[in-house]
């Protein structure tokens, strides 16, 4: 990868774009299956994985806590592939989280299966982001935690090397990562887990399913509330994982700003791979870029969309699906009527507060946002050139690269900070417009 200047000049599309493109593995299904892997009871593999920034902090967390991950070729010698080797648990170990929301939450329930100590830190905004559902429900199953009273990191996790498990009730409100974390470790607790949601509203109900799916192609036994009839409550029983050889779907997600690029240029972008049933949230674009003016065919080819260079605005609850929401925002910034965003109060505890960032960063654009208690509005003003800012948060380097598309002079300050799932982002978004990096 390519130096980048800083800030980067956003290349503007001088015609509709028309390309083909291939987005690396999904974070969250990356990084769970990395977890399910190391607590299996027999090696696994996983193939065409994300390789990212928080992809390489999920496998340097878990080799540390004792987990063999090896960087290969996958079992029939194509493509590349991990190679996962579960090992005894142990610390002590440090574990840097980085700013990934996926290593904070899921890796402290690892841990406590661990014996010795585990010291997690990471970057200064983790240190912000909610973890107090994921610390509280594990003391609660039998943990033994220090985090100096904080409720959020840095911590250490006493790892006794097994957890009773059993009942606990926990508020993931702030974040669906808490359930996931707890789930995925689950079934290596004595008692396996009964776990009660109490909070009022939950955020990002496809995370939680792509977790339970995930937990049951492994081999382990989940009621979810659909199954039992009862509202919030998840179980899953104590038994062995096996070891899968698991090919990763590409990243809906990461997929947003070409499928944008599509929609605000009038032209057509294929995604290759789109898997035809997914609990991705990326696959609510479909639909949710169809509302907003585009539409879409679904071939075994791939997700093909197409715009016409028009967008409306939209008013729309992205609570299932907030990590969408700067890639919305961006789009919505350049339509032809008015959006609403709502839902999406927690996102103000994601990467950076990306309510106030969208709404600051559009606004010194000549924009027109405004921040409500769930969201933002947003109406559509002629924008100009200047720099966008990213706080550190890859889904706004993407948002300002979107808008950039067609507001001449937009400079994306830190384009690296797409390295947190995307590396290769610059690059594929000049090959999307038939530019050199
Ligand atoms: O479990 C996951 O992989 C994720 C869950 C969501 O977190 P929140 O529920 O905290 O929003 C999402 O925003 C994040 O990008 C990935
Ligand atoms: C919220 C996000 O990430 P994290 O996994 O760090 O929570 C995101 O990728 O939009």
């Amino acid at each position: 990868m390519s130096a980048h200047p800083d800030p980067w000049p956003a290349p503007t599309a001088s015609a509709p774009v028309a390309a083909d493109v291939t987005v690396p593995g999904s974070k969250s299904v990356t990084n769970r299956a990395l977890v399910l892997a190391a607590l299996a009871a027999e090696p696994g593999w996983l193939r065409r994985p994300l390789r990212s920034r928080d992809s390489a902090l999920m496998a340097q967390g878990l080799r540390a806590l004792g987990a063999g991950i090896e960087e290969g070729v996958g079992p029939d010698g194509t493509g590349e592939a991990w190679r996962v080797i579960p090992a005894a648990l142990r610390g002590p170990a440090t574990v840097d989280v980085g700013n990934a929301g996926t290593v904070m939450r899921f890796l402290p329930p690892v841990a406590a299966l661990a014996s010795g100590d585990v010291r997690f830190d990471g970057d200064p905004r983790s240190h912000e982001r909610p973890l107090h559902g994921v610390i509280g429900a594990l003391r609660a199953l039998g943990a033994r935690i220090d985090d100096a009273g904080r409720g959020a990191l840095p911590l250490t996790v006493h790892g006794g090397g097994a957890l009773d498990g059993g009942r606990v009730e926990v508020d993931a409100s702030s974040s669906s990562q808490f359930i996931s974390a707890l789930l995925l470790s689950a079934p290596r607790f004595n008692q396996g887990l009964e776990l009660r949601h109490t909070g009022r509203t939950l955020p990002s109900m496809p995370h939680i399913r792509m977790t339970v799916d995930m937990l049951r192609a492994a081999g382990a036994q989940v009621t979810t509330p659909d199954d039992s009839g009862e509202p919030n409550v998840w179980r899953v029983a104590p038994g062995a994982l096996l070891g899968r050889d698991l090919v990763i779907e590409p990243d809906l997600s990461n997929a947003q700003p070409f499928l944008a690029a599509a929609l605000i240029t009038g032209g057509r972008v294929t995604v290759a791979d789109w898997p035809a049933r997914t609990t991705q949230p990326g696959d609510a674009l479909r639909e949710i870029f169809t509302a907003m003016g585009g539409s879409y065919e679904l071939t075994p080819k791939g997700l093909t969309f197409t715009g016409t260079g028009t967008v409306h605005g939209i008013d729309i609850d992205l609570s299932e699906v907030g990590e969408l929401t700067p890639g919305i925002a961006a789009v919505a910034a350049l339509a032809d009527s008015p959006s609403t965003l709502r839902g999406v109060a927690h996102l103000r505890l994601h990467e950076t507060d990306r309510l106030a960032a969208l709404t600051k960063e559009i606004n010194a654009l000549g924009g027109d946002v405004t921040e409500t208690a769930d969201g933002l509005r947003i109406r559509p003003r002629p924008l100009r050139g200047g720099v966008f800012h990213t706080y550190d948060d890859h889904r706004m380097a993407t948002a300002g690269a979107v808008i950039g598309l067609a507001v001449e002079g937009v400079e994306v300050e830190n384009v690296a900070t797409t390295a947190k799932t995307l590396p290769d982002f610059p690059a594929m978004w000049a090959a999307l417009l038939g530019e050199r990096d």
